[in-house]
């Protein structure tokens, strides 16, 4: 039962530390999508994990506060961005300039409205600390069920966008713009920053087929609340205890299943981890180290040196030890 977990051989080769290549130019193509402006398309078959770019910003602002129940607050994000773009070269004027600017045809009516702020409102990623524009990945379009993630990487001070399933030649790429753990309703309440109305494969579907998406998101947002509060490395003792850790373990179990079923690769990483931990609670270690290196190659991905991908390297190295030592001690036990 020695399992290899090559962490190393894991990393992507454009994530290595000598690796110069910025992405392939032919993995993606802009043009446009019917009802949604431009898009980005597939040029030829990515496979799960390809990276498909990795941008530099063209401009990154550090915001003001984000304010409870209001957001960014015009008045304030406004000089920050003008001043900010005053300090650009022509050429970084001019692409920040062409991207599109989604109203909702009432608030440039607004003080303080200008195409600038419009424009970062629809297309600006928040980076951690910072909100940042990035021309070519601003002209993704949003699905709530995703064919591609994306990650700033504090490494390379790029953003990385890459397939989380197999997308097809001509397929449309897409991200997520909100967080995907709620109804069809409440992602349309975010979406409505962007102004559109949602037409993905998650949001076009049948009645029935909306209601059991509806009810999968919900109970997957159950889930997280739940097996993320009892979250603790300290293994379970006592009959009364463990009993609880083992349904807690079942439950992580149907969270991944379900997150998978729903195609949410946004919480591949948080699901994984959680039933890593929650069956290292039970002293199930095979199973421990496997989710906690599904969960290590999800982080991988986007950022070999990011504080979760060391963290669920670290967790599958301890799981995989744990793993080696009880089937030691069973051999023992045996002969
Ligand atoms: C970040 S931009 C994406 C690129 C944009 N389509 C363009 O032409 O530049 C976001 C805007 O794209 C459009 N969009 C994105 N996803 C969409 C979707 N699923 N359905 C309809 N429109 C969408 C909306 O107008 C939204 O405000």
């Amino acid at each position: 039962c020695d399992y290899a977990f090559p962490h190393q051989s894991d990393i992507p080769p454009w994530q290595s530390h000598n690796h110069t290549c910025t992405g392939s130019p032919t993995a993606y193509a802009v043009r446009p999508s019917l009802g949604k402006g431009l898009g980005v398309f597939a040029a030829h078959l990515l496979e799960d994990g390809a990276i498909i770019m990795q941008e530099s910003p063209a401009m990154r602002i550090e915001p003001p506060p984000f304010r409870q129940e209001l957001g960014f607050v015009i008045s304030e994000l406004g000089p920050v961005l003008r001043s900010s773009f005053s300090r650009l070269q022509d050429d970084a004027k001019a692409t920040i300039l062409s991207l599109t600017a989604h109203t909702t045809g009432t608030e440039e009516k607004k003080p303080g409205y200008d195409r600038l702020v419009t424009i970062f409102r629809s297309n600006a990623y928040n980076t951690g600390k910072d909100l940042a524009l990035f021309p070519l990945v601003a002209r993704i379009n949003h699905s709530c069920r995703p064919n591609a993630g994306y990650s700033w990487s504090e490494r390379l001070q790029k953003q990385i966008v890459f397939a989380t399933r197999k997308i097809q030649l001509g397929e449309e790429i897409s991200v997520s713009y909100v967080p995907l753990m709620y109804s069809k309703a409440d992602r349309q309440k975010r979406l409505n920053q962007y102004s559109f109305k949602c037409t993905c494969e998650a949001c076009s579907g049948s009645q029935k087929e909306i209601e059991i998406s509806d009810e999968r998101r919900q109970s997957i947002r159950g889930l997280f609340a739940l097996l993320e509060k009892e979250l603790t490395l300290e293994v379970a003792r006592g009959v009364v205890a463990v009993k609880k850790a083992l349904q807690l373990a079942h439950k992580s179990r149907e969270l991944a299943k379900l997150i998978e079923e729903e195609s949410l690769p946004d919480y591949y990483a948080r699901a994984y981890r959680v039933a890593a931990i929650s069956h290292a609670r039970v002293e199930d270690w095979e199973r421990a180290t496997m989710w906690a290196h599904k969960s290590y190659q999800a982080h991988v991905i986007s950022d070999p040196e990011s504080r979760e991908s060391q963290d669920t390297a670290a967790l599958t190295s301890r799981f995989k030890e744990e793993w080696r030592e009880s089937l030691r001690k069973k051999a023992a036990r045996k002969s």
